[in-house]
């Protein structure tokens, strides 16, 4: 069941000189109930910019957002309507997102009562869903700072839980924290996604716990969609080139170390794309109508979409070897 559907949304932001910079080029993407969708992509391809946009933190320049059928802007007048109270952010620093001076119950407390589901004994709510996140009931009373970087992103996500949520767009929710706590964390957002059936657009630069998470993958290139599809097939046959130069670049199990001519270069600025296709400067396989015609996304009858004009054999695996 389609939850958060969004349709050629583009995200805008005034840049200098008066050019605007468009962050997010004109997008189509759709969160399901039941399923993490992973956004996933280079740093600085527009992929906050569109999370923030999926919640109603920030206004699209064009296209449209629904969740639950209904648009997600504008509030009505005042209230953030009980509608959208069942669609949450987790952000990536747990550090900033919680308030220092509060005790952890009274903000997990908060969840509850901006949710769809407020009545009742609230400190039982607090303590049902600290312990769903992996935390003991017991630290309802104590501080944000006694804890660690891995527990109080689960503090954050206790909060976002606490409002019964039907959909969470978390944006690079394992990105500040160490090793050990960013696959365990990322590993619980997915478990509530199973248990609860509720569904999470899932943020991240980190293929490879993304790929042990997610359903579903969206990749992202300086404001547009390259590719998505299912993890599995994404790393055995990937379409787009630059799914495969991501794939690549990842530390393989052999040691062999990334393959570095898949991806030479930077990503362009977003004020001042490269013309026709945006990937192709830094593309290996691009030819002249790469540097002319935009390709459009193009959806095959399993449901993988891919925006090139040369897609990739699927029979000609991407990572032998890779585990
Ligand atoms: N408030 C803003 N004003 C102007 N430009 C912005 C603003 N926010 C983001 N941008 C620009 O929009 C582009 C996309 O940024 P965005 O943060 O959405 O990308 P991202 O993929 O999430 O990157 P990162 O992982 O580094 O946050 C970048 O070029 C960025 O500099």
């Amino acid at each position: 069941m389609s939850l958060l559907e969004m349709r050629n949304v583009e995200v805008s932001y005034p840049g200098a000189r008066g050019l605007p910079v468009r962050a997010v080029a004109g997008i189509d993407l759709t969160i399901q109930a039941g399923r993490v969708t992973a956004l996933v992509g280079e740093s600085g391809c527009g992929k906050s910019s569109l999370g923030k946009a999926a919640v109603g933190l920030l206004a699209p320049s064009a296209g449209s957002i629904r969740f639950e059928g209904e648009p997600v802007l504008p509030l009505d007048r005042g209230a953030r309507p009980a509608r959208l109270r069942a669609l949450q952010m987790v952000f990536q620093d747990p550090y900033s997102s919680l308030n220092p001076r509060r005790r952890i119950g009274e903000q997990v407390a908060d969840g509850v009562r901006a949710g769809t589901d407020r009545g009742g004994d609230v400190d039982r709510k607090v303590a049902e869903v600290l312990e769903r996140v992996g935390l003991p009931a017991g630290i309802a009373t104590r501080y944000p700072h006694e804890f660690s970087g891995g527990q109080r992103q689960r503090i954050a996500i206790a909060r976002a839980l606490a409002a019964k949520p039907r959909c969470i767009v978390a944006d690079e929710p394992i990105s500040a924290l160490d090793a050990s706590a960013q696959a365990s964390v990322a590993r619980l957002l997915a478990d509530l996604v199973k248990d609860t059936g509720m569904g999470m657009l899932f943020i991240s630069h980190d293929l490879s716990i993304v790929r042990r998470i997610a359903d579903d993958i969206a990749v992202m290139y300086l404001g547009k969609l390259a590719e998505q599809g299912e993890p599995d097939d994404l790393w055995r046959a990937p379409r787009h080139p630059y799914t495969r130069g991501l794939v690549h670049a990842i530390p393989r199990a052999d040691g062999a170390g990334r393959l570095p001519d898949d991806l030479p270069g930077d990503v362009a600025n977003p004020a001042s794309p490269p013309s026709g296709c945006r990937f192709h400067p830094r593309c290996p396989i691009a030819q002249d109508i790469c540097t002319r015609t935009d390709p459009p996304v193009v959806t095959d009858p399993q449901g993988r979409r891919a925006a090139c004009h040369f897609p990739l054999d699927a029979a000609a695996p991407a990572d032998a070897g890779q585990v």
